[in-house]
């Protein structure tokens, strides 16, 4: 079972995760072979957070796993090629990946994938893939890209996005950014930072550099990072020194996995601590199969105009959903999203819940808890 307390606990040893059906690789059939798909893990955060320094953590405590590290960081738009420091047995192999574009995010969709796959074809499958981003990355630009369908039959999986975050300075980006703190192509309001989005997006919030912060200024942080994000999970260290990498890291599958659990931590994470981007929880009564259609419909007006079927509201940016919607039939069906990006699967597990109804967790921009609750019960009744 996973942790969602704050993690300050006595870190088991490395390596000792309970081998869950979670754990398994996900076996996909590609032209009748059966393969394992390799997990893809963003690791995002603001200048000098702590990245490199987590990566060479990962790196060095890591033993038996091929993992690539994949540093997305460009200069200027005439740097074409990304390098890719690949960990074998003898050591660090630099690579160069030669994308259309200077930006992963900026080339077409599937050129990152193509260019890994490629990669692996030439030097034999990893068995991680680490990619960092910039400091100045907005995480949702490029998590659509590895979030790839199933049926495409692509041999990398987004696994998660892990957040750094300096303890020391970022309060000061979230409210008094510095002009590149604040994307430009994001101009609704001077308060969305790129440290918001990098929040907002994380599936696991790495709080670093706790050694220079006293622990009220911690407990500040810390509040106010759950205010923006409640689904995520936060690990305090110094030097990116997190207890332990599985499941703490590395194998989250927070792009297909929604546990129950999760989705209560975020309920219970609610405030308006922060003033741009918050964490709400809706709760969905137990639905008839047909009612998902307009479910679907409540979300894609969400998610791609912007807009609450039936109720107004203004500036809406979902960042990232969750949920797990119970159906009369006995089944559950699963809901992800980054962005304008969503997907429904069904659970695994089948029928999971008591009856009681599921839930959908939102992350970002302009989210009115009361609004959107009305506007989801007038849609689905
Ligand atoms: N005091 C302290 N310093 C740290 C900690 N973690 C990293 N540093 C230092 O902070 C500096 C930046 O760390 P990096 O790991 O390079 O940060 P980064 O996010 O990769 O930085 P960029 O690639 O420039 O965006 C380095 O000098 C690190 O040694 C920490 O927990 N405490
Ligand atoms: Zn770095």
């Amino acid at each position: 079972m996973m942790e969602f307390e704050e993690d300050r606990e006595e870190a088991p040893p490395l390596l000792d995760a309970a081998q869950d059906d979670e754990d398994v690789p996900q076996l996909v059939d590609s032209a009748g072979e059966p393969q394992v798909k390799v997990p893809i893990t963003i690791v995002t955060g603001y200048l000098g957070a702590g990245k490199t320094t987590l990566l060479n953590y990962i790196l060095n405590e890591q033993h038996g796993k091929k993992i690539a590290v994949i540093l997305n960081e460009f200069g200027n738009s005439s740097d074409i090629e990304k390098s890719l420091t690949v960990n074998t047995e003898e050591g660090k192999v630099e690579e160069w990946l030669d994308l259309a574009n200077g930006c992963l995010c900026c080339s077409v969709k599937d050129t990152g994938v193509n260019a890994i796959e490629s990669l692996m074809a030439r030097r034999g499958a990893f068995d991680y893939i680490l990619l960092e981003t910039t400091g100045l990355a907005d995480p949702g630009n490029i998590a659509p890209i590895f979030w790839v369908d199933d049926g495409l039959g692509s041999t990398i999986y987004l696994d998660g996005i892990v957040t750094l975050v300096d303890a020391k300075n970022i309060l000061r980006s979230l409210d008094a950014p510095t002009p590149e703190e604040t994307p430009e192509d994001h101009g609704q309001g001077p308060h969305l930072t790129t440290a918001h989005l990098q929040i907002s997006h994380a599936d696991v919030i790495v709080l670093n550099k706790t050694d220079i912060v006293s622990a009220d200024e911690l407990d500040a942080v810390r509040a106010r990072i759950r205010a923006i994000n409640a689904l995520a999970r936060i690990h305090e260290t110094a030097y990116s020194a997190v207890p332990r990498l599985e499941g703490v890291l590395l194998d989250l599958h927070a792009y297909n996995a929604v546990p129950v659990e999760e989705l209560d931590f975020a309920r219970k994470g609610h405030s308006h601590l922060d003033p741009t981007i918050s964490t709400i929880a809706l709760e969905v009564p137990v639905l008839a199969e047909e009612k998902l259609a307009a479910l679907d419909s409540w979300l894609q007006a969400l998610l791609w105009e912007g807009t609450l079927l039936g109720g107004e509201a203004e500036g809406i940016e979902v960042h990232r959903t969750k949920g797990r919607i119970e159906l009369a039939s006995g089944g559950v069906k699963l809901l992800q999203g980054v962005r304008e990006m969503f997907e429904f699967t069904d659970s695994r597990e089948g029928a999971g819940g008591e009856g009681s109804g599921g839930k959908i967790v939102l992350i970002g921009k302009g989210l009115d808890e009361e609004k959107f609750a009305a506007s989801l019960a007038k849609a689905l009744t």
